[in-house]
């Protein structure tokens, strides 16, 4: 069988690390058809809308799709709508890729490039589950408005909505606990239940899903202490399940403690199988267009595009053993420079990753 696979590099340095990341994917020699469509602000460039419904059309026919990232300042006076973000959250939304895994690794040539001292960040692996289609991202409704009840005196008030449903929180629930299991049997809930209606509501439901889980030690965390426990003594974490908004912050904080943001892949996974595979980062403005970006957090989501979307274990393997190999020669991009190391462009890592595959 073949699979499809929709190629969505973006905008800013989206290109350049995608480019990385196909031709890693080309050379495993694998059934595979590549297609490539705009999105974001490439797409309202040339559409008038961030993710044309040619590109959501492709998205939804195919295996997997291996997005780049989306976004620029000079789109900032935009309507929303009209946003290049609304591109992604489009696609999380309109294919119920609600399943948002991000996995923190340490590679331990990156030790000293880590924002945390090697003995406190050494052999660090731990996952991010990330809700990816709910809370306030998504609640209704939103948007700006003049009180009329006199409450704010006529002044202007900002609102959106925080909200989970049950199943929501079920189902990411479901997949935390199953990835736990298979890891070490430690789960972490990351929530703000001392001051969230949502939150309590979220843990309730953890907690009634442990009862299936009796081999997983469920623990409770505030966020804001999570964000500290993260840098104090990240390898205390395992696996952590949180909400859209605690998650994109966390795993920004997380990607520091591999080293780079450029460091850190992800799978947004559907309940068919279907996935989206991204670096966690964004379309990076300040240095696109340099051939500088790491493409490495792009390369590794094309291994867990390999995972799990297509089935393919073993290529997926080959992938990540070509990073610890380019990693292991001393081969770093700007963002993980360190003095005695190859400074290498967003290709030249290309070219060694695909030379390691060889
Ligand atoms: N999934 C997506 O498409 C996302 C899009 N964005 C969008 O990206 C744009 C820029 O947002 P920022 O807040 O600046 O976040 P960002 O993640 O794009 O950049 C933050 C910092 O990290 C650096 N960086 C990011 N990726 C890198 C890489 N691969 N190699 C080396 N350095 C890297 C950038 O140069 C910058 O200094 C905005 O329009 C934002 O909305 C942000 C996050 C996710
Ligand atoms: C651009 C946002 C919609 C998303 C984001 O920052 C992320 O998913 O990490
Ligand atoms: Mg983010």
């Amino acid at each position: 069988m073949t699979y499809k696979i929709a190629v969505l590099p973006g905008d800013g340095i989206g290109k350049e690390i995608v480019d990385q990341a196909v031709r890693v994917l080309t050379a495993l020699n694998l059934d595979i058809a590549l297609e490539e469509a705009p999105v974001g602000g490439a797409a309202y460039d040339q559409f008038g809308h961030p993710l044309p419904p040619s590109t959501l059309e492709l998205a939804k026919n195919s295996n997997a799709i291996l997005f780049g990232a989306v976004g620029d300042w000079k789109y900032d006076s935009l309507p929303r709508e009209h946003r290049p973000e609304q591109a992604i959250l489009g696609l999380r939304k309109n294919m119920g890729l609600f399943a948002n895994l991000r996995p923190a690794i340490l590679y331990p040539q990156l030790a000293n490039a880590s924002s945390l001292k090697p003995e406190v960040v050494s052999g660090l692996d731990i996952l991010i589950v990330r809700e990816l289609t709910g809370d306030i991202y998504f609640g209704t409704p939103r948007g700006v408005r003049t009180a009329e009840d006199g409450a704010f005196k006529g002044e202007q008030e900002g609102f959106d909505t925080m909200r989970y449903a049950e199943t929501e929180v079920r189902r990411i629930a479901k997949i935390a606990f199953e990835a736990a299991r298979k890891r070490n049997g430690k789960l972490c809930s990351v929530d703000k239940a001392n001051v969230l209606e949502t939150s309590q509501f979220w843990r309730d439901i953890m907690i009634d899903v442990s009862k299936q889980y009796p081999d997983v030690a469920l623990s409770h965390m505030y966020v804001d202490n999570a964000a500290m426990q993260l840098v104090r003594a990240p390898k205390e974490f395992d696996v952590i399940v949180t909400g859209n908004l605690f998650g994109d912050i966390l795993s920004d904080e997380a990607a520091m403690l591999t080293g780079s943001i450029g460091m850190l892949p992800s799978a947004s996974l559907n309940a068919s199988n279907q996935g989206l595979y991204e670096p966690s980062h964004g379309s990076a403005p300040d240095i696109a267009g340099q051939n500088i970006a790491n493409p490495l957090a792009t390369i590794l989501s094309a291994a867990m595009l390999l995972r799990y979307s297509l089935n393919e274990s073993a290529a997926a393997d080959k992938v990540e053993e070509a990073v610890r190999q380019v990693l292991a020669q001393g081969l770093r991009t700007a963002d993980i420079y360190e003095e005695g190391a190859e400074k290498v462009t967003t290709s030249q890592m290309g070219d060694a990753v695909l030379k390691a595959l060889s």
